[in-house]
């Protein structure tokens, strides 16, 4: 009865709405009434506001009679989720979760380009029965939440339960991870460690492309996982499909769950996004203004970002009140020629203006610490500030592989959370690259 309901739902809802929200509901039906029970409460709320109408009027055409529908929270089994292999190996693998707890459901901001990917990955990080949306694959370009939304999956399963071994990893370091695994002759540790999780939550899948050494190993870890019913959660710049170099076997188990798109944000969105990281890192900026920057970039949340720091360095250092005049003064040159003045060759300059070294050094072989610094600060802003991907500003700064820039990104990163100064310099620098 209940199958029924769903595929006359189906006809008059759109399918995946469908499919994401109230299929996988737990069903109870007694008599005259049925109980709809939810795994949190912003799924409950969405089927009290969006569905449960819908839900009624096909009961009530189905039976011929009014049918009570009770809207409940599931109960959430918080036994670990372990399997017997586990059991035997875990007092010896250390598995750290890489989660980062400033990305969470609560501060991703939802919009109609990524309301399918947001309910989706809810579903994930708090279904009950594991095999509901599993895996599951975000897709879309960059800088548009799918890491996000990763960190957000595991931080939540955590959260729920803070027994379940989640793992966060961008592709690049399991690539890299397993290189290191051959020449050590420890492949049975790197092995067992991945297979030890409860959730595996993977970035930037496209970077496996080529990599047939490292693809094969994570088929076997991905099917291993799936078998134990434990989540696998990936991202990708695009379809699976789309990406040559990834083996045709991994590509459709990719697709045996499901797999949701991640769109650029619409207007709207983008000026909720911008007032809410404005209020996050402290910069004043009024309607207007966030409209103004809305209205000019249009494609990228981490360009919105981008701005928004620009204003804030600039405002900071001549201590000047961020109205339109001023934001369209300071962001002119952002908006205009966005990929000409803010290109990778522009932040390598400056950089090396700033810290009075040598454009052939910063590019250059030099280990020192005086230019690798600098070098390594350069690399950080390329990426923040450009949409070049890793290869390529690895490319630019004098072939350098894809893996040290990488690691320049994510150094500097967190260096920048603890040393003020360093943050001055970053903001001094781009003074000097949009001057
Ligand atoms: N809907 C959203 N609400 C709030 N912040 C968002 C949203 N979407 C993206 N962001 C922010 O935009 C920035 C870039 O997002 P993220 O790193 O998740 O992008 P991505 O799609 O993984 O990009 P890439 O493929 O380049 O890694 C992050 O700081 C993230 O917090």
């Amino acid at each position: 009865m209940w199958e029924n309901c769903l595929k006359r739902l189906e006809t008059v809802l759109p399918k995946d709405q469908v499919t994401l929200w109230i299929r996988p509901l737990d069903v109870e039906l007694v008599n005259d009434s049925i109980t709809l029970e939810a795994s949190n409460d912003i799924i409950l709320n969405k089927i009290r506001t969006h569905f449960l109408t819908y839900i009624k009027a096909v009961l009530k055409e189905l039976t011929g009679k009014e049918v009570a529908v009770e809207l409940k929270l599931k109960q959430i089994n918080h036994q670990p989720q372990t399997t017997p292999f586990v059991k035997k190996k875990s007092t010896t693998i250390k598995i750290t979760d890489h989660l980062d707890p400033r990305f969470t459901f609560a501060n991703f901001i939802e919009g109609r380009s990524n309301t399918i990917a947001l309910a989706a990955s809810l579903q994930t990080a708090t279904a009950s029965r594991v095999e509901e949306n599993n895996p599951l694959l975000i897709y879309g370009s960059t800088g548009l939440g799918k890491t996000h939304l990763l960190h957000a999956i595991g931080n939540e399963i955590k959260k729920n339960n803070p027994k379940e071994v989640v793992c966060y990893l961008h592709s690049e370091i399991y690539v890299n991870q397993m290189v290191k695994a051959i020449q050590q002759k420890s492949m049975d540790a790197f092995k067992q460690k991945y297979r030890s999780v409860t959730a595996l939550l993977i970035d930037d899948i496209q970077f496996f492309a080529r990599k047939e050494r490292s693809q094969e190993e994570f088929f076997h870890t991905f099917n291993y996982l799936l078998e134990g019913q434990k989540r696998v959660i990936i991202t990708c710049d695009r379809y699976p499909k789309e990406v040559n170099g990834l083996e045709s076997r991994l590509k459709s188990r990719l697709g045996w769950g499901i797999s949701v798109p991640i769109d650029p944000p619409d207007y709207e969105t983008r000026v909720a996004i911008l007032k809410e990281k404005a209020a996050l890192i402290q910069v004043d900026i009024s309607d207007e203004v966030a409209h103004f920057i809305a209205k000019q970039l249009n494609s990228n949340i981490r360009e919105l970002e981008g701005a928004l720091s620009t204003l804030k360095a600039h405002a900071n250092f001549t201590r000047k009140k961020i109205d339109l005049k001023y934001t369209k003064q300071i962001l002119k040159e952002l908006f205009k020629v966005n990929h000409q003045i803010v290109s990778v060759e522009n932040i390598q300059k400056s950089t090396a203006q700033y810290y009075n070294v040598k454009l052939s050094e910063l590019l250059g072989k030099s280990r020192k610490r005086s230019i690798v610094r600098p070098r390594q600060m350069a690399m950080f802003l390329s990426k923040e500030l450009t949409d070049k991907s890793y290869p390529e500003i690895g490319e630019l700064f004098g072939g350098r592989d894809h893996t040290t820039v990488l690691h320049a990104y994510r150094k500097m990163n967190d260096l920048l959370k603890q040393e003020s100064e360093l943050s001055e310099d970053k903001q001094k620098i781009v003074n000097i690259l949009i001057e």
